[in-house]
């Protein structure tokens, strides 16, 4: 085993918890490697209060890393798996999964309201496509607002730009130590999370066996296995952050249940549809999952959202 790792990240401070967590979890199996962490910043990092539906690149927060470990210059790098694209760069795998924190998305308000005790109209801010249809859907008369930048930029213009409210990732906002913030984790029947969402990701070079090897004892199999079928599902539906999509893989008793959601932008069409199978079936059932959606009407909506109508 190597005495020195490269690690690359983001340089905002949630990427940089999640970095110095897995860190944290290697070092208590491998003492004697020293872990170098490289901060680098990527496009997405650069553009951080452009809509990221109008970028709609893929890879906004990967790439730079990415590009990095080919070229040798880091060894891993630490993700959220919401972040990464369903296709990886040439030589590149995700050498880990790790045990995901609540995937569900958090409501933080002014006064600790529920979203059911928000007043008429209020003002809510998210840019995130997904969480906006589904809370159109649930309260049409709410008003969302364009709301990006790293966790702490939003968090302030909660107050600074007087919202009612703000949505961010549960696991982003425990991570950053403000859970007391959170007035209601919002249930997955108003709102189904991002693929991926509330899971740290690890991806390093597919022929780089020491890595690997030391990667495998921070995966936890049952989040690989559901976020398997979650990111099969986006993959069949060529999803990305241009269309509302949700989903939600979870084993059970050794079974595997995927739920998902296509929407139209308005929240005006919600289509929802699960499905089960054996755990060693995630991506396959992805698929299935994909092409229920689909024949509901999913096709059309996909139709509809991508060409702006
Ligand atoms: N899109 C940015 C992003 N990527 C991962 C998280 C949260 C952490 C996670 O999902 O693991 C967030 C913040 C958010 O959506 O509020």
């Amino acid at each position: 085993m190597r005495r020195k790792v490269t690690v690359g990240t983001r340089d905002s401070a949630l990427a940089l918890w999640q970095t110095r967590w897995v860190i944290g979890q290697l070092e208590k199996q491998h003492p004697e490697v020293t872990f170098e962490v490289v901060e680098m910043k990527t496009k997405g990092d650069k553009m951080l209060d452009v809509a990221l539906a109008k970028i709609g690149d893929k890879g906004l927060f990967t790439k730079e890393l990415e590009i990095a470990m080919q070229n040798k210059e880091i060894d891993f790098a630490v993700h959220s798996l919401k972040d990464m694209p369903t296709a990886l760069p040439e030589g590149l795998t995700i050498g880990a999964v790790c045990k995901r924190d609540n995937p569900g998305d958090a409501l933080v308000s002014k006064d600790g309201r529920k979203l059911s005790q928000l007043p008429r109209g209020a003002r809510i801010g998210t840019s995130s496509l997904r969480r906006c249809a589904q809370l159109l859907s649930y309260r049409p008369d709410l008003q969302l607002e364009s709301l990006r930048g790293n966790l702490n930029t939003r968090m302030k213009k909660l107050a600074a730009e007087r919202l009612d409210g703000i949505i961010l990732a549960a696991a982003g906002i425990i991570r950053m130590g403000w859970e007391d913030m959170i007035a209601e984790i919002i249930p997955f029947n108003i709102c189904l999370p991002a693929v991926g969402q509330g899971a740290i990701s690890v991806e390093c070079r597919e022929d780089d066996r020491d890595i690997l090897e030391m990667l495998k004892t921070i995966e936890h199999s049952e989040t690989r296995v559901a976020t398997d079928a979650e990111r099969s599902l986006l993959r069949h539906l060529e999803g990305g952050c241009q269309v509302p999509i949700g989903a939600y893989g979870q084993v059970k008793n050794k079974r595997l249940t995927l739920s998902a959601l296509v929407s139209t932008l308005d929240g005006s069409q919600v289509l929802r549809t699960q499905g089960e199978a054996e755990i060693d079936g995630a991506k396959a059932l992805g698929i299935e999952v994909a092409e229920k959606l689909l024949t509901m009407g999913g096709k059309e909506i996909l139709q509809k959202v991508r060409s702006g109508e």
